[in-house]
């Protein structure tokens, strides 16, 4: 963790309720197909991960003022884990080393995160955590705007408690109308140290391709005065084990819009990737991979169809009940 005190402590952890998963009627104006079985990653890694923690568990999220949720899991003990890696950035696009500078969305970027939205919008989300970087917050908003269930995304602030306070809802309808997003810095990009800002290929040409490579992509390697990908995932595994899976484990269908680096390293908890293997996992931009956290093991499923590609429409019984239920609301 020595790399990352510097960061800045933006985590609100504070516990919202996300309310009943009631649907209604709304008007669709996204044509989505949903999940197709389809793996955006360099490697296709294969289907079953381990997870290895139900026995913490805390509240489910809590919106502020709201009489406490039970922690009772829901009848189907089976929640959908969406991960999605932030859309291009400014400095994507310059091909500069970012890590913690907290750099925006290009246009592109932004047309992501809608086409990622798309290809969720059948799938149920009760809560979402980012990081406390725009460009993962951009792309969190915007993917939900897409979303069929039309809740309105609305960030959590209890950095103070005069934040805390000052941003009380006072409705419980309006509450059961929103989704809570949890930002965390623990789900930062990995601090690049003295890369950050950076150009890619001038670095590769000074201190030659191998090196580079190195500090990219090896597990345990850092760069200088940065966080090697180890260290990333010290924080952002702990961050994920300890206030995500309790999540999931009551049930709460969870997406995570946040970062290459702090995403590999969760998916490399998930997958149970070495630290070899860990090297070749690339993650494109805007692309959300779909895992099913059921009986404490997550399963992983890919990536959702884009709207215009023929897909199954569910991986299972739950999600294709939630999805009909949206089809009936939209008719
Ligand atoms: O610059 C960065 O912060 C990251 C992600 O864009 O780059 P890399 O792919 O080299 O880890």
């Amino acid at each position: 963790m020595a790399a990352s005190t510097s960061l800045r402590a933006l985590s609100s952890i504070k516990l919202w309720s996300t309310g009943s998963f009631g649907l209604e009627k709304r008007t669709c104006h996204v044509n989505c197909v949903s999940v197709g079985r389809r793996c955006t990653n360099a490697r296709n890694l294969g289907l079953v991960c381990a997870s290895n923690s139900q026995s913490s568990v805390v509240e489910p999220v809590q919106l502020p003022g709201s009489p406490k949720s039970s922690t009772t899991p829901k009848k189907s003990s089976e929640s959908a884990l969406i991960l999605i890696r932030h859309g291009e950035s400014l400095w994507n696009e310059k091909n500069l080393f970012t890590g913690c500078v907290d750099v925006p969305l290009t246009p592109k970027g932004v047309e992501e995160a809608i086409e990622a939205g798309k290809r969720i919008c059948n799938i149920p989300v009760d809560v979402i955590y980012t990081s406390s970087l725009i460009r993962a917050q951009m792309t969190a908003m915007l993917a939900m705007m897409q979303h069929r269930r039309k809740k309105v995304p609305i960030i959590v602030h209890n950095e103070s408690e005069r934040a805390h306070k000052w941003s009380q809802i006072y409705s419980e309808e309006t509450k059961k109308q929103s989704i809570p997003v949890i930002t965390a810095w623990q789900l930062n990009e990995r601090m690049y140290g003295e890369l950050q800002g950076l150009n890619k290929q001038e670095t590769a040409d000074r201190f030659g391709k191998e090196q580079v490579h190195e500090w990219r992509r090896s597990y345990d390697i850092p760069p200088p005065d940065g966080e090697s990908l180890e260290m990333c995932a010290e924080r952002a595994v702990a961050y994920f084990k300890d206030h995500i899976i309790p999540q999931l484990v009551a049930g709460k269908h969870v997406m995570i819009a946040a970062h290459g680096n702090s995403l590999r390293s969760i998916i490399m908890h998930l997958d149970k990737l070495t630290s070899q293997e860990v090297i070749s996992l690339e993650l494109s931009t805007g692309i959300p991979m779909l895992y099913i956290f059921k009986e404490g093991k997550f399963i992983r499923r890919g990536s959702p169809a884009g709207p215009s590609e023929a897909g199954v429409y569910a991986y299972t019984k739950n999600l294709a009940q939630y999805r009909q239920k949206l089809d009936g609301m939209i008719q």
